[in-house]
């Protein structure tokens, strides 16, 4: 799977390099158990406390069958992602390639990937999200807020993931939301994301195995969807254009049918859960900061206020966007205490020296991403829900430097502008319509994305502030 296996002597020790310190563990297992041991999402885990508290932040481990250096450093994740093409490169599990495929963005680089980066960038650009990404994420979020039933328990995490992915569907592939075809499309989608973060046992009714067999089924619909589109376009019938991804790529790249299917499936992957897992946990950390929802409601408030008052319809431009700061700073505390992704994963390309330390050419290098979120020495009151926290005037260097919800650099998120368009649209309509209680106790856990052990059962009531 990952980079080398564990235990293989690749020479550092006769070439005298000083590596961070740690134990290695059993040459295949290792503490992959450990380190894979679940803990609540607005927390390291046992595991990295202990080992931090033991080595310090940069230490060695035999992790996924590698030999890995485990940073929990700032300054050496920002150097990692601030290296990638020319001291680092993607490794991505095998297991992870079968499902996402071998031309999934994450696992490119070079040209390729710098391209088909450029094409994912172009996507969900400004002009795009203006005329489509908006308009759309709201007609989604209103329709599935206008069916939530007042009082009855629901759970949120699938709503969020209801309305990001018939978002993500229409974009990528003109799919309509609430059709047969689309749920069905949307059930294979779980079990392929379920088998991503699960590991590679390939036998029947395995995790892994559904994911497999999944993808297969998704990029035979993508396929067929193709075929359609380049037969309209032939025959001057396509009416849609590039208002999608299969008609933006169609008309703007070369790609050949393996990195076509790689890229609309890496979009779907890559912009439908996370984006559900964040507004999930909005909802969960709301809930517990009455005075946030308050300045949000007000925020809001006076955004439509405005609206009404120059004569505009109700609906959201860029321009009331832009207008919604307050908003934005309870994004980024939720994507700060939240940690959708806790860890991104790389190979060294050649031998490294970082703050005297050898990082061994091959080694697989693991930067923690929830380390510098939660570390109080950063933050003030650091398990504390503080969007005032990132208000202009109060925010400092060191909070924006530790800060990398989305990583950075050559492999940062191809979609962080529309995640965060995405999350405040959603946050527009929630405190302006309803008020929510949760209806069982869940807390958010890394497994090693966050995921509610419930699916977070919330009750609403509606509100009539808009009247
Ligand atoms: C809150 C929501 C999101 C979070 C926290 C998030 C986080 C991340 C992170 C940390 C990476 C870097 C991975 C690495 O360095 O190995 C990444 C990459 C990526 N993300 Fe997101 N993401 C979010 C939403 C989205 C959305 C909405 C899309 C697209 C529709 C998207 C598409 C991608 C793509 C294509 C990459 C690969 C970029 C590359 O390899 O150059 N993400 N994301």
């Amino acid at each position: 799977a990952f980079g080398q296996l564990a235990g293989k002597d690749d020479g550092w020790r006769k070439r005298g390099l000083r590596l961070p310190p740690g134990t290695m563990g059993w040459p295949l297992v290792g503490e992959t158990l450990s380190f894979g041991k679940i803990h609540p999402s607005t927390s390291i885990g046992d595991y990295l406390e202990e080992h931090i508290h033991k080595y310090g932040k940069i230490f060695k481990a035999n992790l996924f069958a590698s030999q890995a250096v485990v940073s929990v450093d700032a300054e050496l994740n920002r150097f990692v992602m601030l290296n990638d093409g020319r001291l680092f490169e993607p490794c991505t599990p095998k297991g992870v390639l079968d499902i996402l495929g071998h031309a999934t963005p994450m696992a490119l680089s070079g040209d390729l990937h710098r391209y088909i980066k450029s094409l994912s960038v172009d996507f969900m650009g400004i002009g795009r999200m203006k005329s489509y990404f908006l308009p759309d994420a709201e007609r989604y979020i209103t329709e599935t807020l206008a069916s939530w039933e007042e009082g009855t328990p629901f759970q949120a995490k699938e709503e969020a993931s209801k309305m990001m992915f018939n978002l993500m569907v229409k974009n990528v592939l003109s799919m309509k939301a609430g059709v047969p075809e689309t749920e069905r499309l949307r059930k294979l989608y779980m079990s392929f994301m379920k088998g991503v973060i699960a590991l590679p046992l390939n036998f029947p009714g395995s995790a892994y195995k559904k994911a497999v067999e999944a993808r297969k089924v998704i990029l035979g619909v993508i396929n067929e969807l193709m075929k359609e589109r380049i037969q309209k376009r032939r025959d001057g019938t396509d009416d849609i254009g590039e208002a999608d991804l299969l008609g933006f790529v169609l008309e703007q790249s070369n790609l050949d049918a393996e990195q076509f299917g790689d890229l609309l499936l890496g979009l779907l992957f890559g912009g439908h859960e996370t984006s559900a897992t964040a507004i999930t946990l909005l909802i969960y950390f709301l809930h517990d900061c009455p005075l946030a929802v308050k300045q949000l409601r007000e925020e809001h408030m006076e955004i439509v206020r405005m609206k009404r008052q120059r004569g505009e319809p109700a609906a959201l431009t860029w321009e009331d966007y832009k207008l919604m700061e307050f908003s934005q700073c309870v994004v980024r505390e939720t994507l700060r205490l939240g940690n959708v992704v806790k860890f991104i994963v790389r190979k060294a390309s050649t031998d490294i020296k970082f703050k005297g330390y050898d990082i061994p050419k091959g080694w697989t290098v693991l930067p923690i991403l929830t380390a510098a979120h939660v570390d109080p020495s950063v933050y003030e009151n650091v398990h504390k829900f503080d969007p005032w926290r990132w208000q202009t005037g109060s925010t400092s260097k060191a909070l924006n430097d530790n800060y990398m919800p989305f990583g950075l650099g050559l492999r940062n998120c191809a979609g962080l502008q529309l995640a965060k368009l995405e999350i405040v649209v959603f946050l527009h309509h929630l405190v302006l319509n309803f008020d929510w209680e949760l209806a069982e106790p869940d807390n958010p856990i890394a497994s090693p994305f966050p995921e509610f052990p419930r699916g977070l059962p919330i009750k609403v009531r509606r509100l009539s502030l808009l009247q």
